[in-house]
């Protein structure tokens, strides 16, 4: 794999500048611009966290997956946090997500392709600049890259400087998550252990079917002879959404190979449903890198809208260029991602579908926490696979904020979280994530529609 990557000439600087002219939503007001420069100045000399021909791997397993050939599942923090950043939390979240990946690849029958909200969702849009709590007004959190959530004027001040730990973090993210993955920690046999072991709580018994026929799969493998050290490293890509685009551009780099422009932030990144404006920065600063991105459409996309952005981001219709994460929330999947899949299929438009069933969903408790409801969460899943099986299309794969630890961030599940219970851990600062067994449970649910596929 070639490593060399480059600062970028003057000229493709110029273009990759050109988002700079254009509104840029959600971006922090930082009271000091020289402290900005310099940051980002530090930043553009530091090492790549990705490299290209990793990217340009994931692309084309999103192209796959765009066939039917493979399912993609996204999954993570809503908001990372830099003191969290530590070996256990991101091994929970990383067994999670392959625990979930062989209980979907048995369902699905194809290759699950993983990637973590991770190593970089340090950013986060807002719907109110400002928050006001006891008649006092400050700037809304908007994540660790940018400020901190303590409620004081110091704390919610943005402060460059985060930009460059907000790197530094991610980097050693990075680094444990290739040790965990790329060191026999996730062996198949040794996963599929660790869901015989949440098979074990009788609240799970309906999925000890599947269980079974993954444990007789892997005798099966076994008995053949199957070569297990070669399945004990797995590829876990790295994602999250780009909002600040002064960090996204102070990571971009050339690829010596090929002389075009990556954002080496991260391998896969994404537009927000709140920055996804044609004329916006994010899309156009996104038109110029190469790595495979993503957008989300909400309940007021219209096709229109989606084939502009498509020939925007996608001018070549390369597959596995171009993800569409739909998240219309339970009540509206049905009626709106309809008419966008047909135009976007009928136009001919290469495009991987994935479902994000947290961001429509979100409620108030009448004890006032953010949640979701796991049956809403679920119920967005089936629209969209009735939503694909009714058009002939493909539904591509999930995209889940999710934690590996025992929060209760979300109401339901066989745990039967209660309105009282989401008190007892309720530890996101945004957005509430499933927890561990709700992330589990929902792979094995998933698993049976992808058999019903
Ligand atoms: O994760 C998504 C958004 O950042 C989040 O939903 C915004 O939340 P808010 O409405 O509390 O600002
Ligand atoms: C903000 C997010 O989602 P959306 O842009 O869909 O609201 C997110 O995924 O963190």
């Amino acid at each position: 794999m070639s490593t060399a990557v480059d600062a970028p000439s003057a000229a493709l600087a110029q273009d990759l500048d050109s988002f700079r002219t254009l509104p840029a939503l959600q971006q922090p007001t930082w009271p000091d611009a020289a402290a900005l420069a310099a940051a980002t100045a530090r930043l553009g000399h530091a090492a790549p966290l990705v490299l290209p021909a990793e990217a340009d791997g994931l692309r084309a397993k999103l192209a796959a997956a765009s066939r039917g050939e493979a399912f993609v599942l996204q999954g993570g923090d809503c908001a990372e946090i830099f003191a969290e950043a530590n070996a256990t939390r991101i091994r929970n979240k990383i067994r999670t997500i392959l625990q979930m990946a062989v209980v979907l690849t048995h369902g699905a029958s194809t290759p699950v392709v993983k990637i973590g909200r991770m190593a970089g969702q340090y950013a986060k849009p807002r719907s109110s600049d400002d928050e006001t709590r006891d008649g006092v007004t400050l700037p809304a959190y908007r994540g660790d890259m940018i400020n901190g959530f303590e409620f004081t004027p110091e704390a919610r001040t943005p402060d460059p400087a985060r930009l460059e730990q907000a790197y530094r973090i991610s980097a050693a993210t990075a680094n444990v998550v290739r040790a965990f993955t790329q060191g026999g920690y996730a062996d198949l046999r040794q996963v599929h252990e660790w869901n015989r072991g949440f098979m074990r709580n009788p609240t799970y018994a309906r999925y000890e079917r599947t269980a079974a026929e993954i444990d007789r799969a892997i005798r099966f493998m076994e008995a053949c002879g199957a070569d297990f050290e070669a399945l004990r490293s797995v590829d876990l890509y790295l994602s999250h959404e780009a909002l600040v685009l002064d960090y996204e551009r102070a990571l971009t780099r050339v690829d010596a190979r090929t002389g075009q422009a990556y954002d080496t932030s991260a391998h896969f990144l994404w537009i927000g449903e709140r920055t996804r404006q044609l004329g916006g920065a994010h899309v156009e600063f996104l038109s110029r890198v190469a790595n495979p991105v993503g957008v989300k459409l909400g309940p007021t996309t219209s096709p229109d809208d989606a084939l502009a952005l498509a020939a925007r981001l996608n001018p070549e219709n390369a597959p596995g260029r171009l993800t569409f994460v739909a998240r219309m929330g339970t009540g509206k999947v049905r009626d709106v991602l309809p008419g966008l899949v047909e135009k976007v299929t009928a136009a001919g438009v290469a495009v991987t579908w994935m479902t994000d069933p947290m961001h429509g969903n979100t409620i108030t408790s009448g004890t006032g926490y953010k949640t979701r409801r796991f049956a809403d969460v679920l119920d967005e899943v089936q629209g969209f696979f009735e939503v694909h099986r009714a058009l002939g299309t493909v539904p591509g794969g999930l995209h889940m904020e999710l934690t590996g630890d025992d929060v209760t961030e979300v109401l339901g599940g066989s745990e039967a979280i209660d309105e009282a219970g989401l008190a007892r851990r309720y530890e996101t600062l945004v957005d509430p994530r499933l927890n561990h067994q709700q992330s589990l449970e929902t792979a094995f649910l998933v698993a049976e529609m992808l058999q019903a596929r």
